[in-house]
């Protein structure tokens, strides 16, 4: 039975994490095959994404990016093994130095070239950890080129599943140890142009590659014990969730816990497989495995600042067909995202969530549209979101609305099969409204 493990970026920054890394591979690795999915190693795919948008320091970042490899490496491997990995990674390095050079002079990358720049932090990370694992005497293979087929959707890329099966099969016949290195985040498309699939997206390409070659379970080994009740660093009581639905890890994974990739756990639909999302310093982990039951209570809070709020107030929108539509094609026409919106009955007010970064562009196309909208408000609010599969029982649910009801909520919306609440509250009133609701999870955590 073939296993996957990855290992994320935030636990690869020094020596002791190599070595812990290496404990946790020879825990859970066995007579069978494991494919060891990893991450670029910390803070690469930011310093990757400077490269791309300070172009004129550009050739500096990737010089930052090679000393820290090289660095890296000098502490975790030696001999042969440390010369073949430097020749590798020289190698990369220089063509990257070719890239940030042609960026520096043109002074713009398009799209496909920011995917190509992002594609060596995985790249190089791959060479990182099979150099480093084969000195501790493991069997190991690397797969530097990702084995994973997308369209060429650049920075969100589709995964063209059959060809990334048929793809990745042959790549496992081909090599022949039993530990297999390869790179999360990272494609290729069909005419061989690198792809990624989105930031945060190695634990996607690990629960994919777990479908792929139809594995039991996917460990994603991090720097927290699991997925907790809270961000920590936001809420310093929060606990480790012992077990999560697939609707419930959907709702989470989309309003961004642990920056999980939203499409993380698609795979797991139609399979047979689980995932478990563990801590490499601390022992505690999140099980992610069938759906919801009716035993299960709250799981966990997210919040989400930095958002406005644009109220549009005309009584000419009301039982006008099309409104609405016009009002959201104008948020498309501007590449806005609309993160939440609502509208009452009575018709005579919408109202828009937006990143407060898109607030100027929404409002300036709104700003034309005078036949239809006569008044438009602004106000700096954030989301607090609770999900659990207990929120379709009435008792638990109205512990959460009679909580929230304090905070006088601008306006409430139900996510996924009912099994998250979101709250648009004032923006000074999100941190007291996240540690009550916090608590009522916290009391309410059945199963
Ligand atoms: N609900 C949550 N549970 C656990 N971690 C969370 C949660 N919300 C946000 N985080 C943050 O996610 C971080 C881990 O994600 P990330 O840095 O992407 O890890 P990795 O690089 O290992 O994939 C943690 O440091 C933590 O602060
Ligand atoms: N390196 C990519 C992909 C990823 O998933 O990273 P991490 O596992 O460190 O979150 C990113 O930073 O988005």
């Amino acid at each position: 039975m073939i296993k996957v493990i990855k290992i994320g970026g935030s636990i690869q920054k020094d020596e002791k994490d190599y070595e812990l890394i290496a404990d946790k591979i020879s825990k859970y690795s066995d007579e069978n095959r494991t494919l060891i999915v990893t991450s670029a190693i910390k803070g690469v795919t930011d310093q990757l994404t400077s490269v791309i948008n300070e172009t004129d320091k550009a050739v500096d970042k990737v010089t930052e990016i090679y000393d820290k490899h090289i660095k890296l490496l000098s502490k975790l491997v030696d001999g042969i093994e440390f010369e073949k990995a430097f020749r590798d990674i020289s190698r990369l390095v220089d063509e990257l130095y070719r890239i940030a050079w042609s960026i520096r002079v043109l002074d713009e990358a398009t799209p496909r070239v920011k995917d190509y720049i992002l594609s060596f932090g995985e790249r190089l990370a791959v060479i990182l950890l099979s150099s480093f694992l084969r000195t501790r005497k493991f069997s190991v293979n690397n797969l530097i080129e990702p084995p994973i087929v997308t369209d060429e959707n650049y920075s969100e890329a589709n995964v063209l599943l059959e060809d990334s099966k048929e793809l990745l099969s042959k790549k496992l016949e081909e090599s022949q140890q039993k530990i297999v290195v390869l790179p999360g985040f990272i494609g290729k498309s069909k005419n061989n142009r690198y792809t990624t699939i989105g930031r945060g997206g190695s634990d996607y390409t690990a629960t994919l590659i777990g479908k792929l070659v139809d594995a039991k379970e996917v460990r994603l080994v991090t720097e927290v014990p699991g997925i907790m009740t809270a961000d920590p660093r936001k809420i310093s009581n929060s606990v480790t969730i012992q077990r999560l639905s697939l609707e419930e890890a959907i709702e989470l994974s989309q309003l961004g816990a642990k920056k999980l990739h939203p499409r993380t756990f698609d795979p797991l639909f139609d399979a047979n497989m689980k995932v478990i999302i563990e801590g490499l310093y601390e022992e505690g982990c999140t099980i992610i495995e069938g759906l919801c039951t009716s035993k299960d209570g709250l799981k966990g809070i997210t919040t989400k600042e930095g958002l406005s709020l644009i109220t549009i107030e005309s009584t000419r929108i009301v039982g006008k067909i099309g409104s609405a539509s016009t009002i959201t094609s104008e948020a498309k026409n501007a590449n806005v995202n609309i993160i939440a919106l609502s509208q009452p009955a009575s018709e005579t007010t919408i109202q828009f969530v937006v990143d407060q970064k898109d607030q100027k562009k929404f409002v300036e196309r709104l700003s034309q549209l005078s036949g239809l909208i006569k008044n438009i408000e602004l106000s700096e609010v954030g989301a607090v979101s609770i999900v659990g599969c207990g929120l379709r029982n009435k008792e638990i649910s109205s512990k959460v609305l009679s909580k929230a009801s304090s905070y006088n909520p601008i306006f409430v919306s139900r996510g996924l099969k009912g099994v998250s609440i979101t709250f648009i509250v004032d923006k000074k009133e999100l941190d007291s409204i996240s540690k009550e609701l916090h608590e009522v999870v916290v009391n309410w955590s059945i199963n």
